[in-house]
């Protein structure tokens, strides 16, 4: 037959429930004697040790493996040998002065388990004592640690344990109970005819087996152990943490430094642009043969002249100059000889002109020089400069150079066909005139 069995759901760590199942020192002797007894047992869980007494009164329980003898118990239990012994003390708080025992207790209120032995003991014996009913040992013994109670009786071994376990650091043992623990196993009277075989299995018990049980009373540990794996995984998603920001600065460096070459090298470019269009600039104005400035560069400053003279009667001279009978000259001696008389003449015109003076050649052999801020007079005297220094200049030529000049003065009503017309005219007659020759425009 199989025997139900109900233990005391909340005694850490003599007996207890986890998970459902049977643990502590009961669990461990019990599954020893059952073995050894043969008996077939079956496990129904209560929800208090209150609980388990009363399953046991009203026959929903066979046994229990782990209390102590009491005659009220007697009453419906049949009682093994003991297989367990302990002794009871008096837990009090560290400030609490030691006394003797049970009896020198007096106006101290004391905290019982219900359902214990104990209760009834004291209700028996020491009917004076305020008693404190708990629901476990380790609420008498929290109470005590926060003096909510001034004593707790218990069983030396068990308190001693959930003391340490749960780090009551207020309490002490401040005296010895009466009483002692003799644990052994309660069985109804009507299973009475297995006590025998049980107290034959508890006698198979060896010193092996009790210093075991005695280990299990050991207080366990709370080490507090580092979580290397854990630590290492963080640790390694710090290390990869950096190295990505690592590897993300060295890129952004070194497409800094790309940036900053391209940059250096687009900024060269850029200037050496500017420059190619400086050139261009110049080219574009300039006579390549001669270096002198080319017509559409004058276009510009005889514009500006014809304002000038339009808002402040500036003077200005135009003088028209051309090579004469170059033609011939091209024919005798060759297009590139040709080619420097026109480069000594321009070399000559811009030897004579002043720095403010805007010197052009206008095309072919004929050349043209502005000279703002010149009177007739002035302007006559740079054409006679230029006409006498180029007989000098040519004299490295095969044959001597001349060349006619036309000059005109900006009329107040001039526009630059007229003015242009007039120069052109005054050279035209001193072409007619034999060559060689200044003539001035009449206006
Ligand atoms: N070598 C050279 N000859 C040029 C250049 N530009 C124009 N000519 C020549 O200059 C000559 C000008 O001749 P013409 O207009 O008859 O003038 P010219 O022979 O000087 O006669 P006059 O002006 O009356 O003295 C032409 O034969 C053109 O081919 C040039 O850049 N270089």
């Amino acid at each position: 037959k199989t025997l139900n069995y109900c233990v005391d759901p909340n005694w850490t760590p003599y007996e207890y429930l986890e998970q459902g199942q049977h643990a502590g020192l009961s669990a461990f002797y019990f599954e020893k004697i059952a073995k050894f007894a043969n008996l077939e047992i079956k496990l129904v869980q209560t929800e208090s040790w209150q609980a388990t007494i009363e399953a046991l009164t009203k026959d929903e329980c066979d046994l229990t493996p782990f209390l102590n003898y009491s005659d009220a118990r007697a009453e419906y239990l049949i009682f093994s040998v003991p297989y367990f012994q302990a002794p009871n003390v008096i837990f009090a708080h560290y400030q609490q002065k030691l006394i003797g025992g049970l009896a020198q207790v007096t106006n101290e209120r004391i905290g019982v388990v219900k359902s214990y032995r104990l209760e009834s003991y004291l209700n028996r014996y020491y009917p004076n004592i305020e008693q404190v009913p708990v629901a476990s040992e380790l609420e008498g013994l929290r109470k005590v640690n926060n003096k909510e109670i001034d004593l707790f009786v218990s069983s030396y071994y068990g308190a001693n344990f959930l003391i340490h376990q749960h780090n009551l650091a207020n309490i002490r043992i401040i005296g010895l109970a009466d009483l002692k623990d003799q644990l052994r196993i309660g069985l109804r009277h009507e299973h009475s005819d297995l006590m025998p075989k049980i107290n034959q299995a508890i006698l198979k018990l060896s010193e092996e087996d009790h210093r075991h049980a005695f280990s299990l009373l050991e207080p366990v540990k709370v080490i507090s152990q580092t979580n290397y794996t854990l630590a290492w995984q963080i640790g390694a998603i710090g290390a990869l943490l950096v190295m990505m920001m690592g590897l993300r600065y060295y890129y952004s460096l070194q497409q800094k430094h790309a940036l900053a070459q391209k940059n250096q090298a687009l900024e060269r470019l850029h200037q050496a642009l500017e420059k190619k269009n400086t050139q261009l600039e110049a080219l574009a104005v300039t006579d390549h043969l001669t270096k002198l400035h080319n017509r559409s560069y004058l276009s510009d400053k005889i514009a500006e002249c014809i304002n000038r003279k339009k808002r402040y009667q500036s003077e200005c001279c135009l003088i028209m100059c051309d090579v004469d009978n170059f033609k011939a000259f091209n024919d005798n001696f060759g297009h590139q000889v040709g080619d420097e008389v026109l480069v000594v003449l321009a070399n000559t015109i811009r030897g004579c002109a002043r720095e403010t003076d805007f010197t052009a050649r206008w095309g072919g052999e004929e050349f043209v020089i502005i000279c703002p801020e010149t009177n007739l007079n002035d302007g006559l005297s740079l054409a006679n400069r230029i006409r006498q220094q180029l007989t000098i200049e040519s004299a490295k030529l095969p044959c001597p150079v001349t060349c006619s000049i036309g000059i005109a003065q900006l009329g107040s009503f001039d526009t630059q066909e007229s003015w242009f017309a007039s120069a052109d005219q005054a050279l035209y007659l001193a072409k007619e005139a034999g060559k060689d020759k200044i003539e001035v425009a009449i206006n």
